[in-house]
């Protein structure tokens, strides 16, 4: 997933007493950016605009679908009125949950860690800012919706990360606290969230998001998901 490794010496800023964990879902546990360069694409197709490609669309993906397809409209050089916009973007939300390429895989070790996390008697959650349907969706494909406790997908909360709403509402959900539980996440936005919700982070530097992250904002060290079990679920 990464060639980053932990810088020499970081130690793992754990709560001592870990209750729960929360998941964001794409760039995280699912490599999704081939699918939704391929829902943007097909949109873009349609305005007869050339595709934006998996590694463009991979720097957009993070901040919800809307920002996404506004990010690829602006790098085609399109402006739309909002009116159009909207028109745009229900087409797009149209795609998305019903013309799939379903080409989304889980990381390595993504299974080995909700598992182990489980065995632990730790509580899971999830948190993406992906639309609630094709979350829901994306986890029935997976055989994943049983893992999680709590799901909120954007348009569950009146909120999208960064804004902490989301990930307080599954920490609530969870019957947990910020101070125990610890969110996992891909990107900036993650980072930013996890700041403001008050939670502990991994952030696994995959690179999706406009300004990839390092390993060294992290608070724990842990570049992969198999990192991350080895640190979190005793041999
Ligand atoms: O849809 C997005 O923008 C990203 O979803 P994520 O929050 O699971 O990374
Ligand atoms: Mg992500």
């Amino acid at each position: 997933m990464t060639d980053q490794a932990a810088p020499a010496g970081q130690a793992a800023k754990l709560p001592s007493n870990l209750a729960a964990v929360v998941f964001d879902l794409d760039g995280t546990l699912v490599d999704s950016a081939a699918e939704l360069a391929d829902a943007l694409d097909r949109l873009l197709a349609e305005y007869d605009l050339p595709p934006a490609g998996v590694e463009a669309t991979k720097r957009m993906v993070g901040d919800g679908a809307r920002l996404l397809l506004g990010r690829g409209l602006q790098q085609a050089g399109v402006v739309l009125t909002p009116a159009d916009f909207e028109a745009a973007f229900a087409r797009f939300i149209d795609i998305y949950e019903n013309e799939l390429s379903n080409s989304s895989t889980l990381y390595p070790g993504a299974r080995a860690c909700l598992d182990g996390l489980a065995r632990r008697g730790i509580t899971l959650g999830l948190c993406t800012n992906k639309p609630a349907r094709p979350t829901r969706q994306l986890l029935a494909r997976l055989d994943l919706t049983d893992r999680f406790s709590a799901v909120v997908g954007g348009g569950d909360t009146a909120e999208l990360k960064p804004h902490p709403l989301p990930l307080l509402t599954v920490v609530e959900r969870l019957g947990a606290r910020p101070e125990t539980s610890l969110y996992v996440g891909d990107s900036r936005t993650d980072l930013e969230t996890a700041r403001a919700a008050g939670l502990t982070i991994a952030l696994l530097p995959s690179g999706y998001g406009m300004q990839p992250v390092t390993l060294a904002e992290s608070d724990l060290p842990a570049a992969t998901l198999e990192d991350l079990t080895a640190l979190l679920v005793p041999a």
